[in-house]
């Protein structure tokens, strides 16, 4: 509910440029700094607040009732939530779902999260969309007492996400196997006992679910860290190299993912590769590409691609504030998908090798046509190597 006459603000949120909305605070107490931007998906709050590429972000949900189906220990897209907070027009109602487990507000407060209900979020998406995926502070008191100014100023501080790795952060600390797959009717998650190629998948923050299609596909998978070197990756002789989501600056991780691409890729003219989001745009690095800050980026479940070789039209999954700039793609290296929104690159292959990647999310992606077709593709390059 947004806040009836008279009644007291629990929880603030304040952006750099000093717009200020009050609302309804729940899940955890405190204050916390980070770029705002706005996910237009109707479902699957708890797989957007759990994917670890929304790190350093505070997500406003278009769609106005969240929390409604609770949450469980099933959809999970890492161990903790990633994203800083979220912002929703109306507060959680009692949650209404066979397989909720819990509500919304106690697993944020849980894992240290907070959110603000009774926000205006058309009004606050417009604002996003015209400026620019601002920098913003979200507070949540249940006395009510916010020193705007300060907020303001300690938005205006954060840095943003221009330059930053966040890759580091979020990847795992140690390598493991993988072999859960997607979920069906009734099992559940199987176990994948029957996999024909052993593929090497780089963590920069990789979402379960693709870690499963790749586990569906017939793939035998083991999890590197971010650091992973390129001789590390090739001593485990895999059929196919995997390079995962992750949040923050693609160009930040010039240090070591894009050099470690490179090796790969020079050291190994046979081996399929595949990147998703973070993973395509340190695949477009490495290839010689450079990527750029988009202004408010693309985060939803409606997104529209288009295959520029079959002439399909994919109704994608999305989350990404940097693209790949299509014009500086080398020879050798062909734009393969394009966003209908906005022309933006969404995918793109080497012409000689099989060696790909797409800037959505596969795994996420609704119908008319499934993704998964791109897990299949990875396969099949591997079959055929
Ligand atoms: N989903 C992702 O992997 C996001 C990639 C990158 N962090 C971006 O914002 O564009």
């Amino acid at each position: 509910m947004p806040l009836s006459h008279g009644q007291k603000p629990t929880a603030c949120l304040a952006l750099a440029d000093g717009t200020i909305f009050y609302g309804k605070g729940f899940g955890a107490t405190g204050e916390t700094q980070a770029e705002l931007c706005f996910n237009t998906a109707m479902t699957g709050y708890q797989e957007i607040m759990t994917d670890p590429s929304y790190a350093g972000q505070i997500v406003t949900f278009t769609f106005p009732h969240v929390g409604n189906v609770g949450v469980n220990p099933e959809d999970d897209e890492t161990a903790d939530p990633v994203a800083d907070g979220m912002v929703v027009k109306w507060d959680p109602t009692e949650p209404s779902n066979w397989r909720s487990a819990g509500e919304l507000s106690d697993w944020l407060a849980s894992r240290g999260r907070i959110a603000i209900g009774g926000v205006d979020t058309r009004r606050l998406t417009r604002a996003i969309r015209q400026q620019g995926a601002p920098h913003a502070a979200l507070a949540h008191d249940p006395e009510g007492n916010f020193d705007i100014a300060a907020m303001v100023a300690r938005a205006r501080a954060f840095p943003g996400l221009v330059g930053k790795d966040l890759a580091r952060d979020v990847t795992c600390a140690q390598s493991y196997r993988w072999d859960e797959m997607r979920w069906a009717w009734p099992q559940g998650y199987a176990r994948q006992e029957n996999a024909r190629h052993k593929v090497v998948a780089i963590d920069y923050g990789a979402k379960r679910n693709i870690l499963r299609c790749l586990a569906s596909a017939g793939c035998d998978v083991t999890v590197l860290p971010a650091s992973a070197t390129a001789e590390e990756i090739l001593a485990h002789d895999p059929a196919g190299v995997f390079l995962s989501n992750g949040p923050g600056d693609p160009a930040a991780t010039g240090a070591y993912a894009v050099p470690m691409i490179r090796e790969v890729l020079e050291k190994r003219a046979d081996l399929p590769v595949f990147g998703i989001c973070l993973g395509h745009q340190m695949l477009a690095l490495a290839l010689g590409a450079t990527t750029v800050k988009m202004n408010h980026g693309h985060h939803g479940a409606n997104h529209p691609v288009k295959d520029i070789e079959t002439g399909k039209v994919e109704i994608t999954s999305m989350n990404h504030g940097f693209a790949v700039d299509s014009q500086t793609l080398p020879a050798g290296v062909m734009e393969t998908h394009v966003s209908l929104f906005d022309g933006s690159n969404c995918g793109i292959r080497m012409t000689d090798r099989p060696v790909f990647s797409v800037q959505y999310h596969p795994e996420a992606s609704p119908g008319p046509q499934d993704s998964f077709y791109l897990f299949e593709r990875f396969v099949a390059s591997m079959d055929a190597a």
